[in-house]
């Protein structure tokens, strides 16, 4: 049996604020430095230890990842970055107040663009100050593969060849991985996992700074999942994601 860890960041200044983030680079708030840091101490405590890290090429889950990382004594681990991990490209709404976005164009539609499966949010004018496509990090991309907008089902198609070709690859040779991402490139992975249905993925939320658990058989597939620590209250911390979008 392969054992596989994901955590999604740790609270973020946007997160604080409320507003949609998408690939926009805020970092850690001081309650998500802590986060982050009691995620490695519960890892720690719980005897994991792992070979390899992998994270996204934004601050939030990099430095999430890091702090767990200290904390485990495993600051040294291999880390392996990729855009394919990076949060839902939030399109128009980043920058956005989710709740005032609520008011402003009702709680259903909201719910539509934050967690259905095929409905992108409104897109980023390329011209737009907030388009990723001038930045560094996203140079090797082709210039369609940085998006302007995304809804799950296209988080879902960046995920998986990644999954595929660098993951589950190295689960299979046997190195244990600790994965720092976002919360929907996380239900992209768990929606592939579990084989959840495009209606029931709009009731998944995934909380800020909790390992999440897979454990997997040999070929990958899902024998079963939990969060470690409290799950009364993980299952809260979830509860509160999921409310961030009422108006
Ligand atoms: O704004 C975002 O990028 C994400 C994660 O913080 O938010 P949501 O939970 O609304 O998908």
């Amino acid at each position: 049996m392969y054992k596989l860890v994901l955590i999604r960041h740790g609270e973020s200044t946007w997160n604080l604020e409320n507003r949609f983030t998408g690939w926009t680079d805020v970092d850690l708030t001081p309650t998500g430095i802590e986060q982050a840091k009691n995620a490695g101490r519960l890892l720690r405590s719980e005897g994991w230890d792992f070979d390899l890290a992998y994270t996204s090429v934004l601050k939030r889950a990099t430095r999430t990842l890091w702090h767990c990382l200290d904390e485990l004594d495993r600051t040294w681990l291999p880390v392996v970055h990729s855009w394919r991990l990076n949060e839902r490209h939030y399109g128009a709404l980043q920058g956005l107040n989710k709740a005032e976005t609520a008011k402003k164009f009702g709680d259903e539609q909201v719910l539509l663009w934050r967690r259905s499966y095929d409905v992108p949010p409104p897109a980023l004018d390329p011209n737009d100050p907030r388009c990723e496509r001038g930045d560094v990090r996203y140079a090797k991309l082709a210039p369609g593969q940085v998006p302007l907008t995304e809804c799950l089902k296209d988080t879902v198609a960046r995920v998986l060849p990644f999954w595929n070709e660098s993951m589950a690859p190295a689960i299979k040779a046997g190195k244990r991985l600790v994965v720092a991402a976002h919360g929907n490139s996380i239900r992209a992975l768990v929606k592939y996992l579990d084989g959840i249905s495009d209606g029931d993925i709009v009731g998944l939320n995934i909380p800020n700074g909790i390992p999440l658990v897979y454990e997997l058989d040999a070929g990958l597939r899902p024998i079963r999942h939990y969060y470690l620590g409290d799950e009364a209250a993980a299952r809260a911390a979830a509860a509160a994601v999921a409310s961030q979008g009422k108006g």
